[in-house]
């Protein structure tokens, strides 16, 4: 059996029989079938559909907002944050799906010769608990306007939201089987892949994880999409706007109780500032609150598992052994861990070297902005960094340097559906969300004309 727990109360809520692997096969034979057909309807007809689908999300963002809360601790506020984001991305890619898609033209010494842009057939998700709505949709939003099918293989421990999204595409009308989740667990995504009928596989999670399923992909010479970790930089001048720059920079690293791929984990402060910056941002920390998922003023909730606690915990206690001075935090209760600043941390502690998947930062000081970039840039990941200066013209200048997907100057690095979305180096491969996105899942057909 596949069991949601709640990690706040410990208590068993769901429970889901896995899938035969005859039943496996039977619904992707049936994803198949239907794409046949989906995949001949037009730009209008799927953007009916998606439309509708964000109607549903917006109408039931309570009821799936609280059992994302129940199935892996995030506060309520956040998890009915996150279906709304997800009904606009659905209406972002039913308004822009057509133009993305649309023939284009290049001349060349054909009569006529152009790019098209056709689906591909099946693609499977493998997605993660952190964002256990946000992360299907942002796949699935742009990959069924593009006329492909979409089979879901989530993370066991959220299959209620999994099989709540299915509800969402069935409810808004869509053929059945286009979009269906599969209740297995991670021993049968490797056959998945293997299945003929699957075209291509997308995978937000972690390093080893992606690794895997890549290299099954890759033997089976099929398209993947891969969004992994990130260890991102914070970095604050000292012209910026602190109080902003605090503001920013304490949602930046808590949102979500620190479980998200694109969070600041790693705050390097310019020196003549850092004592002023780390003051006020202990003091906004010292305020967060911690509590019930489920209550509305709670900010901090607990992590999706004890043993994710657990794995936090041993991070910390191992960079302090190191040298590390706990400024912070540093407690944990089961699941909870107490939001947590860390100092005099060197480039070998694990705080970091690691992600760090909880609320944790480890800070860092700097002279020159070029060690700041120098810093940022000594990490086995790439997914993005936040700079905040008043000097704009003077970060842009240097955006180049970054190692990174993205960089965002006066923001937290955060994603939009308008936005292309992913890393480099370990942090992954491909992009997800805006016009990229939706062209990760396609033929890009070359028409030639004589
Ligand atoms: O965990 C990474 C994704 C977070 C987000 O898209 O906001």
């Amino acid at each position: 059996m596949i069991h949601s727990i709640n990690p706040y109360t410990g208590e068993k809520i769901y429970s889901f029989t896995p899938l035969s692997t005859k039943e496996i096969s039977e619904k992707i034979d049936e994803a198949d079938l239907v794409q046949k057909e989906w995949k001949k309807t037009s730009f209008r007809e799927r953007a009916k559909l998606m439309t509708k689908a964000a109607e549903v999300l917006k109408k039931r963002k309570k009821a799936y907002g609280e059992v994302i809360s129940k199935e892996m601790g995030k506060p309520i506020t956040q998890a009915i944050a996150e279906v709304e984001k997800c009904a606009w991305v659905c209406e972002y890619y039913a308004e822009n799906a057509a133009s993305f898609l649309k023939d284009e033209f290049i001349e060349t010494d054909a009569q006529k010769s152009y790019v098209s842009y056709n689906s591909l057939g099946v693609v499977l998700a493998v997605m993660p608990w952190n964002y256990p709505f946000w992360q299907v949709f942002r796949f699935a939003a742009p990959a069924l306007m593009a006329g492909n099918a979409g089979v879901l293989k989530h993370a066991s421990s959220v299959m209620k939201s999994a099989n709540n999204i299915q509800e969402v595409f069935e409810e808004a009308g869509f053929p059945k089987g286009l979009f269906q989740n599969l209740v297995i667990g991670s021993d049968k995504v490797e056959s998945v892949i293997k299945n003929k009928k699957i075209k291509a596989v997308t995978l937000t999670g972690s390093k080893p994880a992606g690794s895997a399923v890549a290299g099954v992909a890759a033997q089976e010479i099929k398209k993947a999409v891969l969004e992994l970790g990130g260890n991102n930089a914070f970095i604050v001048l000292d012209d910026a706007d602190l109080e902003k720059a605090v503001d920013v920079g304490v949602n930046a690293r808590y949102q979500n109780t620190g479980q998200s791929c694109i969070a600041a984990k790693r705050l390097l402060l310019q020196e003549d500032i850092a004592e002023a910056y780390l003051e006020k941002y202990v003091e906004k920390v010292k305020k967060l609150k911690s509590g019930n998922p489920l209550e509305g003023d709670t900010y901090i909730g607990v992590l999706a598992r004890e043993g994710l606690a657990k794995d936090i915990e041993k991070q910390v206690n191992d960079s302090v052994k190191m040298g590390a001075k706990l400024l912070l935090g540093g407690e944990r209760k089961g699941a909870y861990y107490a939001p947590t600043i860390i100092t005099d941390v060197t480039d070998e502690m694990p705080v970091f070297k690691e992600e760090t998947f909880g609320p944790v930062i480890a800070v860092k000081t700097f002279k020159t902005f070029e060690e700041a970039i120098e810093i940022s840039n000594n990490s086995e990941f790439g997914l993005g960094v936040s700079i905040f200066s008043k000097n704009i013209n003077k970060v842009l200048e240097n955006v180049s340097k970054f190692e990174e997907g993205a960089v965002f100057i006066n923001e937290l690095v955060k994603s939009d559906p308008r936005l292309p979305f992913g890393g480099i180096k370990t942090s992954g491969f491909g992009r997800e969300l805006s016009s990229f996105g939706i062209k990760e899942f396609v033929n890009i057909k070359t028409v030639y004309v004589k």
